[in-house]
């Protein structure tokens, strides 16, 4: 992938914005090409058993296409559902409703406190991925998310981080309290902005920049590469 300089918050959600409005392109499709990406990244780190904690909007949304892919690899793979089930819009509802049909386990989490399934799902898990809260939240983690970040972190298992770690501000790179430590960040078109940030190493670890399937001409309208 050529270099490509980062996009903050806002920047990203434009994106996805002008690949629907201009370019035709359904979120539907860029959601299957995210989380068909972060699949593939967490496949190849060879999980044996892994969580999916997803949250109300479409990073959760990219978690239900990760576990599809996982499961089709043979993989085995659990969803912590962190929204009431009839809360579930848009292209996050098309994803769970295939998952839901394709019987992937799925644990409701979206009680307070945090559910004594999710602790032991968590313990099982060698791979936890973090698709709670992306690019749709600027404030504090609420309950549970927040309980569930706290678990996370305190758990032995590796965490992938879809998007944006949970918690933190991808532009300033500033951690919220609390905010997932992950071991890998799989993000989207770009870097963001804080991830260079030192207060953000321990939050964002290895960062992959994945693409979802948007044309170059986009890339080049919004990073104003060569057309
Ligand atoms: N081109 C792309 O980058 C694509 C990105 N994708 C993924 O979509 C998310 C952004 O999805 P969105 O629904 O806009 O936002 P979130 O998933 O972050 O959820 C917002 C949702 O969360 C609730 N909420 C808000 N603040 C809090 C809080 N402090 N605590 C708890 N809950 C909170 C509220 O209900 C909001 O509605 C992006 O990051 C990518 O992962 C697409 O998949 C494909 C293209
Ligand atoms: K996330």
């Amino acid at each position: 992938m050529t270099f490509r300089p980062p996009l903050s918050r806002e920047q990203s959600r434009a994106v996805d914005q002008l690949a629907a409005d201009k370019y035709h392109i359904p979120g539907v499709i860029l959601m299957e090409n995210a989380g068909r990406g972060c699949a593939e990244l967490l496949i190849a780190q060879a999980p044996k058993q892994v969580l999916i904690a997803c949250g109300p909007g479409n990073n959760g949304g990219d978690g239900y296409v990760i576990a599809r892919h996982l499961d089709l690899a043979g993989i085995a793979v659990k969803i912590a559902l962190f929204c009431p089930r009839e809360r579930i819009k848009g292209d996050a509802l098309i994803n769970f409703r295939i998952v839901e049909a394709a019987g992937i386990e799925i644990l409701d989490c979206s009680d307070e406190p945090l559910s004594a399934d999710f602790a032991a799902a968590l313990s099982e898990a060698d791979w936890v991925v973090d698709a709670l809260l992306g690019t749709g939240v600027t404030s504090a983690p609420r309950e549970p998310i927040a309980s569930a970040i706290g678990a996370i972190n305190a758990s032995s298992s590796g965490v992938l981080a879809i998007d944006i770690p949970s918690g933190l501000d991808c532009d300033t790179g500033q951690p919220h309290d609390p905010t997932i430590e992950a071991h890998l960040t799989a993000t989207f078109v770009t870097p963001k902005p804080g991830y260079e940030q030192e207060t953000a190493k321990p939050f964002v670890g290895e960062v992959h920049v994945l693409d979802i399937g948007t044309p170059r001409k986009l890339l080049a309208e919004v990073l104003g590469e060569r057309g």
